[in-house]
């Protein structure tokens, strides 16, 4: 049996006021393996213990196939939790660390074949008369998987668990993990603060910032369309490029992006994406340029849709495979406050700030108006007005404000001037409240999966 998860409007306070999740609206299939996606702090856990049970909701609803379930006790969900920390009991053998659950689902009956089908799914029938101090960490958190897979639950609910675990044998469990939810069909909900883990892992991913839900999408749609800079920067590795800008367009109809001491030109005549962005004439905008947006070659190498930047090499990582070449294109890299509030609350605050800080009227208005937008819908984060640039103003020495990716072999030293090249259609472009405006929203082209 596996059963649909239904979370409409849930907010959770905790004592004193802290506000884990705001507002947080999800529906998860029956079957689907949905991961929780943010930083440390931002609510994972919340929501998932929430579902469990094992937190009462503030307010909003929990629905399981469809039924109210706010006040269901955990024990009565048919869900299974995998922690962490594997909690297993120290003085059973995995053997009886597997059973011990089963003991009051099956009283009376034999429950040794239930753990012996376990064992074998699991491949670990060699350590089932072990003691969990003699088993090592990935042995331990296959018994605790173990453990919650012989009950036949509807749900899985997964909290870290693969985190104390080292990086071969997470990536390796990671795959079982996968294996067996998807051969088992149960709806899982598995949060991290990976975000490989999450790409790898699930059909959908929740990404959370601040108690509030930013985006859920397929992997491949996050990665590609996020729908505001904080996606955009917490999912790739390595981090998206991200700068302050202008767009600039003359009234002759051309239009270029601003960015310090270069400019992007956007060829002409002007897609409609970039046709899109002559509204934000004169506004700060971020622009983002993922590592394979940019690469290293001459001018008259230039594909259709490809424009010219210059950089100076400011270090190489070397990394077998490939080589990420850290460049200065004088260009001011755009900050995404990890403390950002994303709350209508701090959104307000926020706009308040700005206009108390003075600048251009016309601004302090704008982050006004957005600020109200985002209240309305709480979920894009407001940047923090980027101060006036300054010719002063440069990146630290060594810093660079690009990454590209180059093959192994490309020898570059540091103080060289190198040409780029960059794919406009891999160009985003945010605009000061952090959403994406370029490729806009709206008419984002389908991806095939
Ligand atoms: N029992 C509690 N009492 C008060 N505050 C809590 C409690 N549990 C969590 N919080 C707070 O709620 C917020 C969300 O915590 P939560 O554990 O859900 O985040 P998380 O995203 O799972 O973080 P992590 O990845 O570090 O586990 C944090 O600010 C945390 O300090």
């Amino acid at each position: 049996m596996t059963r649909a998860i239904s979370l409409h409007d849930v907010s959770k306070t905790y004592g004193r006021g802290v506000r884990a999740v705001e507002r947080f609206s999800l529906d998860i299939a029956p079957g689907e393996f949905l991961v929780l996606l943010g930083p440390s702090g931002c609510g994972k856990s919340t929501v998932l213990r929430m579902i469990a049970g094992l937190e009462d909701i503030t307010s909003g609803e929990l629905l399981l196939d469809g039924e109210p379930a706010n006040d269901l006790a955990p024990g009565d969900r048919k869900m299974a939790m995998v922690f962490q920390n594997f909690a297993l009991y120290p003085s059973m053998t995995s053997r009886e660390n597997i059973g011990f659950p089963l003991r009051f689902e099956m009283p009376g009956q034999d429950t040794g074949p239930r753990v012996a089908e376990t064992a074998r799914t699991l491949g670990i029938e060699d350590i089932l008369d072990r003691y969990p101090a003699q088993l090592s960490g990935g042995e331990r958190q296959r018994v605790a998987m173990g453990r919650a897979i012989s009950r036949h639950p509807s749900v899985f609910l997964m909290d870290e668990p693969l985190s104390n675990l080292d990086a071969k044998l997470r990536s390796h469990l990671r795959a079982e993990i996968a294996r067996l939810t998807r051969g088992m069909g149960v709806t899982t909900v598995y949060v991290t603060h990976d975000q490989a883990e999450a790409m790898s892992l699930g059909d959908r991913v929740a990404i959370m910032r601040n108690g509030v839900l930013q985006q859920v999408s397929a992997p491949r749609e996050a990665y590609h369309l996020p729908q505001n800079v904080f996606v955009a920067a917490f999912i790739g590795t390595p981090r998206i490029n991200l700068m302050e800008a202008t767009v600039v367009a003359p009234l002759d109809g051309g239009m270029w992006i601003d960015l310090g001491r270069q400019r992007l030109v956007l060829p002409r005549p002007l897609s409609r994406d970039h046709q899109m962005l002559r509204i934000q004439q004169g506004r700060p905008v971020i622009v983002g340029l993922r590592s394979e947006a940019v690469r290293i070659d001459r001018p008259s190498s230039a594909r259709p849709g490809e424009v010219v930047l210059s950089g100076v090499v400011e270090h190489v990582e070397y990394q077998g495979h490939e080589s990420l070449v850290h460049l200065d294109t004088g260009a001011r890299p755009a900050v995404v406050p990890e403390l950002e509030s994303a709350r209508p609350g701090g959104a307000r605050q926020r706009s308040r700030a700005a206009s108390r800080q003075g600048g251009t009227a016309g601004l302090g208005r704008l982050v006004q108006k957005a600020a109200a937008r985002v209240s309305g819908q709480g979920r894009t984060a407001v940047l923090d007005r980027p101060a006036p640039r300054q010719e002063t103003e440069r990146p630290a020495a060594g810093s660079g404000d690009l990454v590209v990716r180059t093959g192994p072999d490309l020898r570059l030293r540091a103080g060289q001037h190198v040409p780029l090249l960059v794919d406009l259609a891999h160009l985003y472009v945010f605009d000061h409240t952090g959403r994406r405006i370029c490729p806009a929203p709206e008419q984002a082209p389908h991806l095939e999966y």
